[in-house]
């Protein structure tokens, strides 16, 4: 069989399965419907019918490829999102309600925008993304996409952050790296190129409050549940720990909450440590603490464990070198620094859908900050580069995890050398 019906193939062999267990469970079909589901109702337990819809995307995207053919391919789609971001700015998704209709002329008093520009962009957008339907000329009616978007506030905000804050900073890539060579610097890169700014993202979005806000809530939503971080390490073993960079401490919280032997301090900038402090719960007053503290400062409070989510992805490896080697200060033998944070894939997986996300958040790195993503073997190898005295002890991923729990141990006297500390 040659590889176009084989692809065929696996997608009608795959697709079957799938409806086979919404048929057998009762549960919708698949629709881009206003009214359709969000998400498709695959439990996470469900591993081969997970497997079974990644093996229908792979295939119908190589097929789509091998369809279309090289030359197209490299066809440059350059008007791709600028109807995206027209009908986000100009509010066109809310201007009339999800189950109803409106008309081009509608979301022109709407929008202020002419009823010809809404028509063209409302087309392009119908045409590339979904966004909205046209099943009878004129008559426009949200499509599922523009159905989240225009009842999820937090849905939508993502999107505009893409689109007008990381989406730019891509354009200047290659003129930051030929600017500045090799930086690893947060100031240097397609953000601040763009911004016309000498200023890192986090400044320059600073000055800015309704930017900041809107940068803010892209991180309001738990990306997974906490439980996998709770449950996937022995806190029970341990009676204290530093959630370092831990913003409102969402995860210092849960921790207290399940295990209530814990001490927990949750360290952070001025601002977010006072906006932390007033929402923590009264309960747990005695048991969470909120505490200022730069993390390329010394720290100041010995612990069980220094626990980071999601921080040393922010920063170049000359940072997390800083950062790791500030903890050293408080350490004491036996104490362990639990890195929390998406791993890249090894080569042999990078074919894999789940690939993909990892492999993008490492560019969107490199263009927001000019930090990264790392791989696994990268993690021994940085921790070795702050202080010979930090061990790597492993990293797994629980299941449904989309971070790894990468964990070290601080070995006073290079124990594990077998000769004394210089
Ligand atoms: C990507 S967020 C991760 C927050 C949290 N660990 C989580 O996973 O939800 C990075 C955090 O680092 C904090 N941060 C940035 N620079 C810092 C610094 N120099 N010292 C301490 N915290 C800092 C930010 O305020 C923010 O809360």
């Amino acid at each position: 069989m040659n590889r176009i019906s084989e692809l065929s193939a696996a997608i009608a062999k795959h697709t079957a399965t799938i409806d086979g267990y919404f048929t057998s469970n009762g549960l919708p079909t698949p629709s881009l419907e206003a009214d359709a589901l969000w998400n498709l109702p695959i439990p996470d337990g469900a591993t081969d019918i997970k497997q079974a819809r990644v093996a229908v995307i792979e295939a119908c995207s190589e097929l789509r490829d091998l369809m279309t053919g090289p030359k197209e391919l490299l066809k440059f789609e350059w008007t791709a999102y600028v109807s995206v971001k027209v009908i986000l700015r100009f509010r066109l998704d809310q201007s009339f309600p999800v189950g109803e209709s409106t008309t081009f002329e509608a979301m022109s008093q709407y929008s202020g925008l002419s009823a010809k520009q809404v028509r063209r962009f409302v087309k392009h957008a119908i045409l590339n993304h979904r966004l909205f339907q046209e099943k009878s000329p004129g008559v426009i009616t949200h499509s599922a996409l523009t159905a989240v978007l225009a009842s999820e506030e937090i849905a939508r905000n993502a999107f505009v952050v893409q689109l007008d804050e990381f989406w730019p900073a891509g354009i200047r890539v290659a003129d930051a790296l030929e600017k500045w060579p090799g930086s690893e610097e947060n100031n240097e890169t397609g953000f601040s190129l763009v911004n016309n700014s000498s200023k890192s993202l986090y400044d320059i979005l600073a000055a800015d409050p309704v930017r900041n806000a809107r940068f803010g809530m892209l991180f309001n939503r738990p990306d997974e549940p906490l439980d996998l971080i709770i449950e996937n390490y022995p806190w029970q073993d341990f009676n204290s720990v530093v959630d370092v960079g831990g913003s409102h401490g969402a995860v210092a919280i849960a921790i207290a909450e399940k295990f209530p032997h814990m001490k927990c301090i949750v360290q952070d900038l001025p601002e977010t440590v006072k906006e932390g402090a007033a929402r923590l719960p009264v309960k747990l007053e005695d048991r969470v603490e909120f505490m200022v503290q730069d993390f390329f400062t010394p720290q100041r409070i010995t612990a069980d464990v220094y626990y980071l989510r999601s921080i040393l992805h922010n920063w170049s490896d000359k940072y997390c070198i800083k950062i790791l080697q500030n903890l050293v200060p408080a350490l004491k033998n036996g104490s362990r620094i639990i890195i929390h944070e998406r791993v890249l894939p090894d080569v042999d997986q990078l074919a894999g859908v789940d690939a993909k996300p990892a492999i993008n958040l490492d560019i969107g790195m490199l263009q927001l900050l000019n930090a990264q993503q790392r791989e696994m073997h990268e993690w021994p190898a940085l921790l070795q580069r702050a202080d010979h005295r930090f061990q790597f002890l492993g990293a797994k991923k629980p299941d449904g995890a989309i971070r790894w729990i990468c964990e070290a141990v601080w070995i006073e006297g290079d124990e594990r050398r077998g000769f004394p500390a210089q």
